[in-house]
C-alpha cells in the first residue's frame, strides 16, 4: 500500500500566453457577506451574473490560492501516488446512476470514432455527521487522508451555502429556502471531485474536434471549480459564442446546474459548457481539476420556488415535485450508462415536468 500523509506541494502551471477569447466574468466577494447591508448588495451582483452568463468567480469565501493549491496536491496526490488496482478498488457503477468513486481514463469512444476519453475522475462523497456515505470512502486514498477531505469537503460547500442564502434573496424566498434543501449532513449525491485530464495527439484530438469535454450543462443545483489555470473551458454565452474561462487567482469558479434552473423557473441560467484542447503552450501541462457538485437529495422536492419575483414575472406555475436523488441519479444513468459518449444533439431528457437538454452539437 503507498502510504502518502506526505502530500507533495502543488506548481501551479504557467498561464498561457496565447490571447484567448476570454468571458468577462463578474467577480463575487464574500469577505463581508456577514456585515449588515452586504447579503443585499451581493445578491444584486449575483442577479446579474445568473441571469446572464451563469458563470463567475468566487473570491474571499475562506479560500485562497494557497488552499487551493492544497486542494490541487491532494487529486495529484490520489492520480499519481496510487496504483491502478488501489484506485479501482473503489470503482464508479454507473448502473445504480449514483457516480461515487473512480473512474477509469478511457473506458468510452467518443463521437463515434476510436478516440477515447482522457479523463480519469474519483468523485467523493460527503463527510456526514452520521457517515452516511462511508462505504464510499473505501479506498486508500481517502482512508489515508480521510480528515483532510472532510474538511475540504465542507469548507467548499459553505461557499455554495453562503450562495444559497443569496439566491433565495433574489427570489425573495426565506434566507433558507435552497439552504434547507441542501443541507450537508442530508444525504444527497454531493461530491468533492478531483479529475485528471491526459494530453491526447493532435492527430486524435482533430478526430474529435478537440473537444475534452463534451458539451452539457451541470445536473445538479451549483458546481464550483478551484480556479483552472490550464485554459480549456469555455462556455457558450446567448449570442452562441464560445468563452474561454480565464483563471481567476483563489477564486472558485461557479455555474449554475439544471435543479437551479428548475426552482427557478428558468429564471437562473444553466450555462452550456465544455471543455477543449488546451493552448499548445499549456497542452502538455497536467490538467487536474478539483470541484464541488451540489446536488439536490431525498429531503428536497424540486419544483418550482413560490417567489414572489417569479409571480411578478410570470415565470411561476404550480409543478408537482420530483424528488432530488432520484431525478440526479436517472440523469447520472442516462449520461453515462451508454457504450460511448455522443453528441446526442438535442436529446432531451425528461422526469415529469422536468426537462432538460442533454445533448449539444
Ligand atoms: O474540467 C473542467 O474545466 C470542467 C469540467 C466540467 O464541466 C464538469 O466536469 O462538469
Ligand atoms: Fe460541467
Amino acid at each position: 500500500m503507498t502510504v502518502s500523509s506526505n502530500i507533495r506541494p502543488w506548481q501551479s502551471p504557467e498561464e498561457t500566453q496565447e490571447d484567448l477569447d476570454w468571458a468577462n466574468l463578474t467577480i463575487i466577494d464574500l469577505a463581508h457577506f456577514d456585515e449588515p447591508g452586504q447579503k443585499q448588495i451581493l445578491a444584486n451582483q449575483l442577479k446579474e451574473a445568473s441571469n446572464s452568463d451563469g458563470f463567475w468567480a468566487v473570491i474571499n469565501g475562506g479560500f485562497d490560492q494557497n488552499d487551493i493549491n492544497e486542494a490541487f496536491a491532494y487529486g495529484r496526490s490520489f492520480f499519481e501516488d496510487y496504483t491502478e488496482e488501489e484506485k479501482k478498488a473503489l470503482e464508479v457503477d454507473f448502473t445504480t446512476g449514483n457516480y461515487f468513486g473512480y473512474k477509469v481514463r478511457g473506458n468510452k469512444p467518443v463521437f463515434g470514432t476510436q478516440v477515447r476519453d482522457n479523463t480519469e475522475t474519483l468523485n467523493i462523497a460527503k463527510f456526514t455527521k452520521d457517515d452516511t456515505f462511508a462505504e464510499y470512502h473505501k479506498n486508500n486514498f481517502i482512508q489515508n487522508n480521510h480528515d483532510k477531505l472532510a474538511q475540504l469537503s465542507r469548507k467548499v460547500f459553505e461557499v455554495a451555502r453562503k450562495l444559497f442564502i443569496l439566491f433565495a434573496i433574489i427570489l425573495e424566498l426565506d434566507e433558507n429556502y435552497f439552504v434547507d434543501r441542501h443541507l450537508y449532513d442530508d444525504p444527497s449525491d454531493d461530491s468533492l471531485r478531483f479529475m485528471k485530464y491526459h494530453p491526447r495527439t493532435k492527430e486524435e484530438d482533430a478526430q474529435v474536434e478537440n473537444i475534452w469535454a463534451r458539451a452539457h450543462t451541470d445536473f445538479g443545483s451549483l458546481t464550483l471549480l478551484f480556479n483552472q489555470v490550464v485554459a480549456g473551458l469555455q462556455i457558450k454565452l446567448a449570442d452562441g459564442e464560445w468563452k474561454y474561462v480565464k483563471p481567476v487567482t483563489g477564486g472558485l469558479i461557479c455555474n449554475i446546474g439544471d435543479t437551479l434552473n428548475f426552482w427557478s423557473g428558468g429564471y437562473f441560467k444553466t450555462t452550456i459548457h465544455r471543455v477543449v484542447r488546451p493552448p499548445e503552450d499549456q497542452v502538455n501541462a497536467p490538467r487536474i481539476g478539483a470541484f464541488y457538485f451540489v446536488r439536490p437529495g431525498d429531503k428536497a422536492q424540486i419544483q418550482i420556488a413560490p417567489s414572489p419575483l417569479l409571480k411578478r414575472l410570470g415565470l411561476y406555475r404550480e409543478t408537482e415535485p420530483i424528488g432530488g436523488t432520484e431525478y440526479v441519479r436517472k440523469r447520472v444513468k442516462d449520461y453515462h450508462d451508454v457504450k460511448g459518449y455522443n453528441k446526442q444533439a438535442d436529446k432531451v431528457f425528461k422526469l415529469g415536468e422536468f426537462e432538460v437538454i442533454d445533448g449539444f452539437n
